[in-house]
C-alpha cells in the first residue's frame, strides 16, 4: 500500500510526487502515456538536438518552474529575438521592432487604450477566487469578443486584440468568459508580460527542451513512476482510496489527481464526485493548438536581418518564432495554428497542412523557407491524454458557477494541474505551483504536516 498515488506524470504530478517523496512518504505515480512530461514534449532534430512541441517558454516571473529546473540541473537560454519582426495583415507584410506592430497606428492606439482598461480591471480580480470579484457575474456572462465589440473602436485594433487572445489562450474570444480573460491577465502579471519576449512569458527556453525537466524528475523517482498505466476508476472512502489502472490496482491513504479538469470525465469515481465537480469537468474546455516546426540547415532569416518572429491576423498560422537550439544549429522556425485556424487545418491531410504552413512561411521569409529538411507537427487536440491546449479555460458563466470547486479537496481526493494554479495559471510554472500545493494538502491529510490554510 502506498501513502499517496499521483495520477498523471506531467510537471504538476511529478513535482507533487517529488515533494511527497522528500517528506518521506511512499508515493506512486501512474501515467497513461508511455512517456512522462504530458504537455511538454521534445522531438529530436538530429545531432542530439531537440525542439519543443509543447510548452517551452518561461518568463522572469516564473519562479516556481525555474527553481525546479535548477534543482534538476536544467539551464535556460534566451529566446532568439534579435532583428526585425514581421506583421502580416490585410494581405500585406511589413517589418517592425518592439512587441506591437506599428503599421496600423489607429489600431495600435485602440489596442493600447483597451489594454490599459483591461489591466485596470484585472487589478480588481481576486486571483484565489475570481468569482468573488466585484461584479463577477456580470463580467463572467460577457465573452471577450462582446467586450471588444462594445469597447474597441477600430477593426484593426480588435484584430490585434483577437490575435493576442488567441496567442495567449489558443481560443477564440467568442468562446471565452471576459472574467477569465481578466483573470488570465492578472495571473500572468499583465498583458504585456503575457505577450512579450524580453521581460515577458516568452523570454527564455530550457536547454535540452522543457521535457528534460520532467524526464529528470521521473529519473529521480525511478520505479515509483509507472508508464502506460491509465487510471480508469478511483474508489474513495473515509479511510483510504483504491486506484484502478490498466496495469494494476493500488490502495493508498490519498490520491492526487494531476490531470486537467476536462480529462476527469475519463475516470470513474466511486462514490460519484459532487455535482459541481462533475459539471466542472465539462465546463473547462481546453484551447486548440497545432504546433509546427520547420527545420533548416541554418537560421537563414537571421542573415536577412529578421528575428524569425512573425504575427499574422489572417491565418492559417498566427505566429512564428525562431526555435533554433542555443547555438543556432540547425535553424528551426516554430509556427502556431490557434483556435478556428487549427480546427480548419485539421480538415486537411497531413500533406495539405504541411503545404499550407510552408507556403505561409515562404510568403513571410522568402523562398528558402520551402526547403525545410524536417517538418514536424503536433496537434494537441488529437492527443488522447490531452485533447486540446495550452490549457483549460472558462467560457461564459464558468467561473461564477464552477470556479469554487476547481481545487477544493474532496475527502482523500486532491487536485493538481496547471488549471488549478493561482499564479501563472495554465503554464508550466502554474503546473509546478499546483503540484506543490497539492503535495502540502496530501501531507496534511496523511498527518505529516498541519492542514494548509486556504
Ligand atoms: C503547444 C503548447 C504550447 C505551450 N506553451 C507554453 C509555454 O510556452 N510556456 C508555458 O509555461 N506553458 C506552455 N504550455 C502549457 C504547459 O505546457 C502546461 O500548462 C503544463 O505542461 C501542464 O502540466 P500539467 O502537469 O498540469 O498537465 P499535463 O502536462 O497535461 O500532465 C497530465 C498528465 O496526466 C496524464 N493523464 C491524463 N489522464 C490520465 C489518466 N486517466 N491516468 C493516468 N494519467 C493520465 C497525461 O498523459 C499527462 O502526462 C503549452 C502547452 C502546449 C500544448
Amino acid at each position: 500500500m502506498a501513502d499517496v498515488v499521483v495520477v498523471g506524470a506531467g510537471l504538476s504530478g511529478l513535482v507533487c510526487a517529488r515533494r511527497l517523496d522528500e517528506a518521506g512518504l511512499d508515493v506512486l505515480v501512474l501515467e497513461a502515456r508511455d512517456r512522462v512530461g504530458g504537455r511538454t514534449l521534445n522531438e529530436p532534430i538530429g545531432a542530439g538536438r531537440v525542439v519543443e512541441m509543447g510548452g517551452q517558454w518561461v518568463g522572469p516571473n516564473h519562479a516556481e518552474i525555474l527553481r525546479v529546473a535548477a534543482e534538476v540541473g536544467v539551464d535556460t537560454f534566451p529566446t532568439h529575438i534579435a532583428g526585425q519582426h514581421l506583421f502580416a495583415h490585410a494581405g500585406r507584410t511589413s517589418r517592425y521592432r518592439g512587441h506591437i506592430p506599428s503599421r496600423i497606428p489607429l489600431g495600435v492606439l485602440d489596442f493600447r487604450i483597451a489594454q490599459a482598461r483591461l489591466e485596470r480591471m484585472a487589478r480588481d480580480i481576486d486571483l484565489v477566487d475570481p468569482a468573488s470579484t466585484p461584479l463577477a457575474r456580470r463580467l463572467d456572462t460577457l465573452t471577450a469578443e462582446t467586450w471588444m465589440r462594445r469597447h474597441m473602436h477600430t477593426q484593426s485594433g480588435r484584430r490585434l486584440m483577437r490575435l493576442s487572445i488567441k496567442a495567449v489562450l489558443a481560443t477564440e474570444p467568442s468562446e471565452l468568459s471576459f472574467l477569465h480573460w481578466l483573470f488570465y491577465i492578472a495571473t500572468g502579471g499583465g498583458l504585456d508580460s503575457l505577450i512579450r519576449t524580453d521581460g515577458g512569458y516568452q523570454q527564455d527556453r530550457f536547454v535540452g527542451g522543457s521535457q528534460a525537466i520532467a524526464l529528470r524528475l521521473a529519473d529521480d523517482l525511478g520505479d515509483r513512476v509507472r508508464l502506460s498505466s491509465p487510471v480508469r476508476r478511483i474508489e474513495h472512502r473515509s479511510d483510504g482510496v483504491r486506484v484502478h489502472s490498466d496495469a494494476a490496482c493500488f490502495d493508498a491513504a490519498a490520491v492526487v489527481v494531476a490531470v486537467p479538469p476536462h480529462l476527469l470525465t475519463m475516470i470513474e469515481f466511486e462514490p460519484a464526485l459532487p455535482a459541481a465537480c462533475n459539471q466542472l469537468s465539462h465546463r473547462m474546455p481546453p484551447g486548440m493548438v497545432t504546433k509546427f516546426v520547420a527545420v533548416y540547415p541554418e537560421p537563414f532569416w537571421r542573415a536577412g536581418g529578421l528575428s524569425g518572429h512573425a504575427t499574422m491576423t489572417d491565418g492559417p498560422i498566427s505566429m512564428t518564432f525562431d526555435n533554433s537550439p542555443p547555438d543556432g544549429s540547425p535553424g528551426a522556425l516554430v509556427a502556431f495554428a490557434l483556435g478556428d485556424d487549427a480546427r480548419a487545418l485539421e480538415r486537411l491531410s497531413a500533406e495539405g497542412r504541411q503545404e499550407a504552413v510552408l507556403d505561409r512561411l515562404v510568403e513571410l521569409f522568402g523562398p528558402r523557407a520551402a526547403d525545410s529538411v524536417q517538418f514536424l507537427e503536433r496537434c494537441w487536440g488529437r492527443e488522447q491524454w490531452t485533447r486540446g491546449c495550452y490549457a483549460g479555460f472558462f467560457g461564459p458563466g464558468g467561473w461564477t458557477s464552477f470556479g469554487g470547486t476547481l481545487r477544493r479537496p474532496d475527502g482523500r481526493l486532491f487536485w493538481a494541474s496547471a488549471e488549478t494554479a493561482v499564479h501563472a495559471h495554465g503554464s508550466m510554472d502554474g503546473a509546478v505551483s499546483a503540484g506543490e500545493r497539492a503535495a502540502q494538502e496530501a501531507l496534511a491529510a496523511v498527518g505529516v504536516v498541519p492542514p494548509v490554510v486556504r
